[in-house]
């Protein structure tokens, strides 16, 4: 890897028709990660893959991996992918499908030894077209690690797959990053992303708007919450001196035993409330301040993006509309 790079997308963007599904993507991926992509539905997720394998040619910018055409370096066989579409071959047994990958790739492993690093050996000899929809994710894994690849692309690998099976998937998948691929997958789970990438990307309308770690990005959603139980025996109770509390960016109060309320605030500047909170005159017991998951810090900055671009639609629809005014 001469360039230190494994992929490259610098300033690509792919329109189907009049929708824009990659939207000026700047982004390198380097050697030995293992990169979650994230993003809502229509993010631009598999478009972006399919970008990165070859399988479809930007519009605008260059997409390169390990510094020369995704093509060149797929025929080299440095690439194994397991994509959410096409269907596997039928009337052969899994072992039969295993090996043939095995054979055509250009740097082909023993079948034996995908086999067990897929967690499909029990499976060998089951025909392909038998297999339950989390058996035959895992078949396709198979195929995808069929080589000794650099890089493995995902894209929603574990769609199907129950609990454990998904856990025991991770497994084999983190052995392949321990051998020092570089993984990226993409995926709607963000457990998935929170425990086992270590760079998150999010995608929001062919834009990437987030890339960091987890923990990264979870501290630049900024938002952690605070909870205590206040009891009747303390002081009476005022909600709307609550919600007046600094940074405050939502309240949720339960009563579930008679003279007691659970109070869940969530924040921006939690040190601010926690002492406007005592300020305040109020008694809170239990106080606990709590930094939230991935999922949350997700839904936060997509939603501050959402809200950032509908602010400017209506900042142009009004800028047109002064426009228009001046033009009469
Ligand atoms: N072949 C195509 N023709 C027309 N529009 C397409 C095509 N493929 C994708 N799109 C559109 O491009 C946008 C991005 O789609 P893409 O499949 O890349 O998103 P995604 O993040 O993978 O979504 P999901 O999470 O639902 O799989 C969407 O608006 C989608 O409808």
């Amino acid at each position: 890897m001469s360039t230190g790079e494994v992929a490259a997308f610098r300033g690509v963007s792919k329109s189907y028709g009049r929708v824009r599904a990659v939207d000026g993507l700047d982004l390198v991926l380097r050697p030995g990660e293992t990169v979650a992509l994230l993003g809502p539905n229509g993010a631009g997720k598999s478009s972006s893959l399919d970008l990165l394998l070859g399988l479809r040619e930007p519009d605008h910018g260059s997409v390169t991996l390990f510094g020369g055409a995704p093509r060149a370096a797929i025929a080299a066989g440095r690439v194994g992918a397991m994509l959410q579409s096409g269907g596997l071959m039928a009337d052969v047994k899994v072992r039969e499908l295993v090996g043939l990958a095995c054979d055509v790739h250009p740097r082909g492993r023993t079948v034996a030894e995908v086999l067990a690093d897929a967690g499909v050996t029990e499976l060998a000899e089951r025909r392909v077209d038998k297999l339950s929809g989390g058996q035959e994710q895992r078949v396709r894994f198979a195929l995808a690690i069929a080589g000794a690849n650099d890089l493995i692309v995902l894209d929603e690998p574990t769609t199907g797959m129950d609990v454990s099976v998904r856990q025991s998937f991770w497994a084999s998948m983190r052995a392949q990053a321990d051998a020092g691929r570089t993984v990226l997958f993409a995926t709607h789970y963000l457990e998935e992303a929170d425990s086992i990438a270590d760079r998150v990307l999010v995608l929001h309308r062919g834009r990437l708007i987030a890339d960091g770690s987890s923990a990264e990005i979870k501290a630049r959603a900024g938002v952690r919450r605070i909870t205590f139980e206040l009891h009747e025996a303390d002081g009476p109770f005022d909600e709307a001196a609550l919600r007046r509390l600094p940074g405050v960016r939502g309240l949720e109060v339960t009563a579930r035993v008679p003279g007691v309320r659970t109070v869940r605030i969530r924040t921006a500047d939690a040190d601010a409330a926690v002492a406007a909170v005592y300020r305040a005159g109020l008694y809170p017991r239990g106080l606990e301040v709590t930094g939230l998951g991935l999922e949350q810090a997700f839904l936060t900055i997509t939603g501050e993006q959402d809200a950032a671009e509908s602010a400017d639609a209506a900042a142009a629809a009004d800028a047109a509309e002064t426009a228009l005014e001046s033009a009469r």
